[in-house]
């Protein structure tokens, strides 16, 4: 059978396309990255100087190289969807940036993640050893750092930075809150840094996007990237967020464990909480990785706990039939159900992130309270594990430490070609430079129509909670 083409041309009668034709696609937008406004006269990339490594024809990025945001194309589509491409990332042949003159500040903010130090030592190493950049800092803390003491701007170089990539959490500390966008942008420009590498979660991305504006207001030539970070891989346009899979991998010690105490129970359940505020990634590439989880609850998908077609009612069912049962649940998954009180309601913390409150000890408690209303005098067991910041405060393991280290360089390739406002990031595993401004606002979601939650609900047989019987409204403690 052929394909067809998206406005039925190039086929036969019945609008098929023969194999081997070809076909029209739609237009192409590129979503160009900005460059700074007074790059400096072109300077041959060092590179080519080297030493010891003498580039070949293909190493340098050709001007028109670009990837494209979607792999996927829908040849029978009536109205195909624009095609979005990005400029692929890597070294250029000639720089707007002169070496000798460029002064690096890295920072990195929010939450931990496997992998932050990777991507600090592989900036010093990059900047120094590729480009001979002699100035690189460290800027302490976070965004605060920026306008702190002179003690938070450290100077890093090769032999400061050489074991960073075997430890984990941020050898600069992280902080949240802080982002006083005046005193940031005074303190960048005091330093007189000439180009800032940020790494972060989203909240850090859209600060860096207002970091990117004030640049421009006040006319100043300094230029910014915005590495992506973040456990919870909740940022949009990116295949993915380092640090990522190495948290999915630490996460499977977590279900073992669990697995071990629900089978070693009369009843058992083994309950995992792991982090994933607003997205589930982290639990549902666990359950996918494990196989041992019998249900996966992640923030994307409402559940039930009582009544027909809930989870309670399934992992009766599912302890009778093996006499165990393994729950993994995403930290952010049924907010919407846990009483809380009005000033639980308003929580935030310094970066003004909802506070959320904690599910695991929640689930265990109604789980037990049910269990003794239902089926009173039977025994009972559920194990509760935590092993939230055990997953993030760990090195990468070596594929987020080999994407760790080509973020790095893309990066600075970028930068040092003259672009700014920019976010270096894998597409379709081609590496490309995304505009800062989308991936600040793009949220990655897991999204319950495709593929790969279908994979979980085959692997786990868990219900799908849409006969929802008289839950309606949010569970809602009375004022005080
Ligand atoms: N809308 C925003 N505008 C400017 N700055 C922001 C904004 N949102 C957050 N920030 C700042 O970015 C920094 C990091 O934000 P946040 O604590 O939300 O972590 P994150 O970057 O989202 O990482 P993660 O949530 O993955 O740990 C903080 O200093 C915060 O003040
Ligand atoms: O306790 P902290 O450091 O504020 O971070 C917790 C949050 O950070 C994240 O790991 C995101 O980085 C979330 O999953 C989690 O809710
Ligand atoms: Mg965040």
């Amino acid at each position: 059978m052929g394909h067809t083409g998206p406005n039925g041309e190039g086929g036969g009668a019945d609008g098929t396309v023969p194999t081997n034709t070809t076909v029209n696609l739609p237009p192409l937008t590129l979503r160009d990255v900005p460059l700074l406004t007074a790059a400096a006269p072109v300077v041959p990339n060092p590179i080519s100087r080297h030493p010891y490594f003498h580039p070949s024809a293909t190493f340098y990025i050709s001007p028109g190289d670009v990837s494209l945001r979607h792999a996927f194309f829908d040849l029978a589509s009536a109205t195909p969807a624009p095609l979005v491409a990005y400029r692929r990332a890597g070294p250029r042949r000639e720089l707007a940036v002169d070496p000798a003159l460029a002064r690096a500040a890295v920072v990195t903010c929010g939450g931990l993640c496997p992998g932050l130090n990777t991507v600090l030592r592989e900036l010093v190493v990059g900047l120094q050893e590729l480009y001979g950049v002699r100035d690189v800092f460290g800027v302490a803390a976070g965004y605060r750092g920026f306008y702190g003491a002179d003690a938070d701007h450290i100077r890093l170089d090769l032999a400061t930075v050489d074991d960073w990539h075997k430890k984990g959490g941020t050898v600069l500390k992280t902080t949240r809150g802080g982002f006083d966008l005046d005193k940031i942008v005074a303190g960048i420009a005091a330093r007189e840094y000439t180009q800032v590498y940020v790494i972060g979660g989203d909240g850090t991305m859209r600060g860096a996007v207002a970091i990117f504006e004030e640049f421009k207001r006040r006319g100043l030539n300094i230029s910014i990237t915005g590495i992506p970070k973040t456990v919870d891989n909740d940022i949009g346009i990116i295949d993915r967020s380092f640090g990522f899979q190495t948290a999915v991998e630490i996460a499977q010690q977590a279900i073992d464990a669990a697995r071990v105490e629900a089978v070693s129970a009369v009843n058992g359940i083994g309950l995992v909480k792991l982090m994933g505020r607003s997205t589930g990634h982290i639990a549902l590439h666990a359950t996918l990785s494990s196989r041992d989880v019998d249900c996966c609850l992640i923030p994307e998908v409402n559940f039930y706990l009582e009544e027909k077609g809930g989870l309670f009612e399934f992992l009766y069912e599912r302890i009778k039939q093996k006499g165990h049962a393994v729950v993994v649940v995403a930290e952010g998954a049924g907010q919407e159900l846990i009483p809380r009180t009005d000033h639980q309601k308003r929580e935030q913390d310094e970066s003004g992130n909802i506070v959320f409150l904690d599910v695991g000890p929640w689930l265990k408690y109604e789980l037990g309270e049910w269990w003794k209303r239902q089926h009173p005098g039977e025994l009972f067991t559920v194990k509760y594990i935590d092993p939230t910041y055990m997953i993030r405060a760990v090195p990468a393991n070596a594929t987020d430490s080999l994407y760790c280290t080509l973020l790095a360089h893309s990066a600075i390739h970028g930068i040092m070609a003259g672009y700014t406002g920019f976010v270096p990031g894998p597409i379709n595993g081609n590496y490309s430079y995304i505009p800062l401004e989308d991936v600040a606002v793009a949220k990655n979601p897991v999204d319950v129509n495709d593929h790969k939650w279908a994979w979980v609900r085959s692997v786990t047989n868990q219900p799908d909670f849409l006969n929802r019987p008289r839950y309606t409204e949010s569970a809602v403690l009375p004022p005080g």
